[in-house]
């Protein structure tokens, strides 16, 4: 799906000073955007709004040209949990529930069989190393395994659209480069992913790049 913006102002508040002006941007399918830029400079700001889970100002996001800032709210969240996965800088899992069910969780709000998004957690936590925690309650697992486990929740409906919000921020380097490259194979795959990071060495490596300043 191509992301775009046209025009977009951002403000907290109204009358504060903007912390998005006038961007006019577009973010293609098939490739891994990273957003860069000095801290406070919007870039989780931009993702959030990317993502629908803040309105613009003024100005317009489209998906795929369909104009998506007034659509009333049970629209947004239906559009969101239908094309969009999301990884942030902590995992954000909900303690209570197990590995497998924080993974599934968002999937079966979307409307995707039980048994079918059980069976796509225990494949993506396999690949990523963590089947054997699947059972297990995040309080139970490391950091890396839980960022590893955001990243299977992120992806398990096939989203068009990933954003990753300082996705790496938290992990050593190993971790780092496999939730990158994990991202980057998901956006070859066809998808359009956005990261905000502040790590150089990874954003060298995205097909292109968005500085705000
Ligand atoms: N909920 C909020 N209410 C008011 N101002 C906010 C809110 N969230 C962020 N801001 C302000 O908006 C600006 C942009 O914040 P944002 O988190 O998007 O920047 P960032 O580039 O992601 O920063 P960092 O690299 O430190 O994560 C900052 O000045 C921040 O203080």
């Amino acid at each position: 799906m191509t992301l775009a913006t046209s025009d977009l102002t951002f403000a907290y508040r109204k009358g504060s000073a903007p912390v998005i002006e006038s961007l006019t941007t577009a973010f293609a399918p098939g490739a891994l955007t990273a957003v860069t830029g000095p801290s406070g400079s919007g870039k989780s700001t931009l993702l959030y709004i990317l993502a629908l889970m803040l309105r613009t100002t003024s100005g317009e996001v489209l998906w795929d040209g369909r104009p998506v800032t007034a659509l009333p709210d049970a629209e947004r969240s239906r559009l969101r949990a239908a094309d969009v996965g999301f990884v942030f800088q902590d995992a954000m899992l909900d303690p209570a529930r197990t590995i497998t069910d924080n993974v599934c969780e968002g999937a079966l709000f979307a409307g995707m069989p039980a048994r079918t998004a059980r069976t796509r957690a225990a494949a993506l936590l396999d690949r990523f190393g963590v089947g054997h925690r699947a059972t297990h309650r995040p309080g139970e697992i490391s950091g890396g395994q839980a960022q590893r486990v955001a990243l299977c929740r992120a992806l398990l409906t096939s989203p068009r659209v990933v954003f990753g919000d300082e996705p790496t921020g938290n992990l050593d380097h190993a971790s780092a480069r496999i939730v990158w490259d994990a991202l980057h194979v998901h956006a070859r795959d066809g998808a359009t992913v956005v990261i905000a990071t502040h790590d150089e060495q990874l954003a060298a490596e995205a097909d292109h790049r968005l500085v705000l300043a």
